[in-house]
């Protein structure tokens, strides 16, 4: 042992840090950090997993980058990097998506335990769920700007990242975003969805699906620039005058009162092309990049149509998805966000978008359109340094057993300190990690199971309430009103899951939740089919009668292919799951 980890550990300390097998999710900021402090202590075996390749964005703080790098897996060079440095070394590179099925339950049961260092909510929900299921501690942390979180997630002894509402995106209702957006994010959130569309493989649950002939876009000769500036014309004018025009209630004989009486403004590219002015909000002369100013409103009218014949004639068109980092989907985004502005703002005529504050509709640079679009914080290499710097103090005393001195350390930009606060426990309600609750997890294909097999399923157990949740985080039940807010479940009843999920994969589960006010007794199936069912009980409760268990037996019955099995003694039942779970 060196010198310096012979201060900061004991032997026996040292020996586990030597034998540990770690994995690392998100090689960026953090990521990279970490990597720097893991190499550094004393840790020896790892696997690192990233998505992404190298912008020429991230070289200023993720320093094992260079600029030759740009383009290539994070991962890859990661290890590379790592390992010119300290060639004993063994690291495992991954460029992959934890949201990829090959990350089972089975992949996370290889490690002693996972770091955290990603950057968006969703997937640090997921990489949560995945470590609760297969019983692995899970290091987590996050940063935006200034502010920063660490703090270490064992099953059944603390709360759990998905007790929470999701700090994610807010969702909105699909109506808003189709027929009267009221704020500069419904625009934005209208533009991604038109890109994704127009663009990106087959989604029907797109909120725009079925708005354009997209059979007429994707097949036509790409090589023929006259026609392809046709079909963006025709597509600029069926959404930004066609569509908007059929809002248009009633019939006036002054055809611009009347748009002004509904604030609906039907516009024509041509039309479009000859409006000169510049809505803006702010001291445009103040700005040095062009990217932070409102252009002039033909300017987006331009690039609509400009940057559409360019993204149809880029090899892999019909497999993209708005990316922030990618400048043509960001032009286009910010186009079709102030056009549909445009749509729904009085014109300067009447009032001027200069006084517009706050949420109201404005108009937005590219910029602004793209820090929106991603979500973007601007990220502080220090608080990344000290963020990752606290999970690798916390790691060693995961591997000490120290529970009691496992703290939550919040980095805050208003102290001068890291504040350190205890780890709060399971939150009562929460389905993924409340050890008072009984679940009912089925495993199914989103794509082939209608909503009312979850009705009926929870009627014939006497449920009133229960999550349907995905890898993307809970769809409907307690923490997210989705389905609820987007009509009755009677509404619902015929449609496929997979039309309230937007997912990376079909298979997701339903999360059924018995809470105290049950009754009966105790037990446990897990029930194989088709699909996977897993009904399981954790913790000392009383749950449902044995009238409402047969019914339960009956209803899965009817299903084909259904085996079930039964445990009645709880440890047995805890076993069972640990082993369902554990390889
Ligand atoms: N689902 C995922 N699977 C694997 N890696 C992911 C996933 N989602 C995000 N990541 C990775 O997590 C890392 C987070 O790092 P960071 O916050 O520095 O983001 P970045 O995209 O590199 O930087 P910025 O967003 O500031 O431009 C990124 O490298 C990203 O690729
Ligand atoms: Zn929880």
């Amino acid at each position: 042992m060196n010198k310096t980890l012979n201060l900061l550990y004991s032997p026996e300390t040292y020996e586990k840090i030597r034998n540990s097998r770690i994995l690392i999710i998100g090689v960026g900021g953090i990521g990279c950090e970490l990597l720097k402090v893991l190499t550094n202590s004393g840790y020896k075996t790892m696997t690192i997993l990233d998505l992404d390749t190298i912008e020429a964005t991230n070289l200023n703080r993720q320093f094992y980058f260079r600029k030759e790098h740009v383009g290539m897996s994070k991962a890859l060079v990661g290890k590379e990097s790592v390992m010119k440095k300290h060639p004993e070394l063994d690291i495992t590179a991954i460029h992959g998506s934890i949201f990829d099925e090959k990350y089972d339950v089975e992949f996370y049961t290889q490690f002693d335990f996972v770091l955290c260092a990603l950057d968006n909510a969703q997937a640090r929900e997921h990489l949560g769920r995945m470590c609760l299921k297969s019983n692995r501690i899970l290091v987590d942390a996050g940063t935006g700007g200034f502010s920063g979180q660490a703090n270490v997630i064992k099953r059944f002894l603390h709360q759990c990242n998905n007790c929470q509402p999701s700090k994610g995106a807010p969702q909105y209702a699909v109506c808003t975003i189709r027929a009267s957006p009221s704020q500069p994010i419904h625009c934005v959130t209208y533009a991604m969805s038109l890109y994704n569309l127009l663009f990106g493989p087959l989604d029907e649950s797109n909120m725009l699906a079925g708005l354009l002939d997209l059979a007429q876009i994707q097949s036509c000769d790409k090589n023929d620039q006259e026609l392809l500036n046709g079909l963006a014309i025709r597509t600029f004018n069926k959404l930004f005058y066609d569509e908007i025009k059929q809002g248009l209630k009633g019939y006036a004989k002054d055809e611009e009162a009347n748009a002004i009486n509904q604030n609906k403004y039907p516009i024509s590219y041509e039309e479009g092309l000859q409006d000169s002015n510049v809505y803006t909000t702010i001291d445009q002369s103040k700005m040095d990049e062009e990217d932070d100013k409102i252009q002039p409103f033909k300017y987006y009218v331009d690039q609509f149509v400009k940057t559409f014949v360019k993204i149809l004639q880029t090899p892999g068109v019909g497999s993209f998805k708005f990316d922030k980092d990618d400048w043509d989907s960001v032009r286009f985004v910010a186009a079709t966000t102030n056009i549909r502005t445009f749509n729904f703002t009085k014109k300067f005529k009447n009032i001027d978008p200069r006084l517009v504050e706050g949420d109201k509709m404005k108009y937005l640079s590219v910029n602004e359109v793209r820090k929106m679009g991603g979500r973007i914080i601007p990220a502080i290499a220090s608080t990344n340094a000290i963020a990752a710097a606290i999970q690798v103090s916390e790691s060693k005393k995961v591997l000490e057993e120290d529970w009691d001195k496992l703290r939550m350390n919040w980095i805050q930009p208003t102290f001068d300190k890291i504040a350190p606060t205890f780890l709060p426990e399971p939150y009562n309600t929460c389905n993924h990690c409340s050890p008072k609750n009984v679940y009912l997890h089925i495993y199914c294909n989103f794509d082939t199971t209608i909503f009312g097999t979850v009705v009926e399923l929870a009627k014939s157990f006497g449920l009133n309430d229960y999550d349907i949740s995905g890898q993307s985080g809970t769809v409907y039940g307690l923490l997210n009103k989705q389905i609820k807010r987007d009509g009755t479940n009677e509404r619902n009843y015929n449609k496929l899951l997979s039309k309230f999920y937007q997912r990376e994969s079909p298979y997701a589960n339903i999360i059924f939740s018995i809470f105290e006010q049950t009754s009966g007794r105790k037990f446990y199936w897990q029930i194989g089919c088709k699909y996977e069912f897993i009904l399981m009980h954790r913790g000392d409760i009383k749950i449902p009668q044995i009238s409402k268990i047969t019914k339960l037996e009956s209803a899965f019955q009817q299903l084909k292919n259904v085996k079930l099995q039964k445990f009645n003694d709880i440890n047995e039942a805890r076993m069972r799951y640990l082993d369902i779970y554990s390889f």
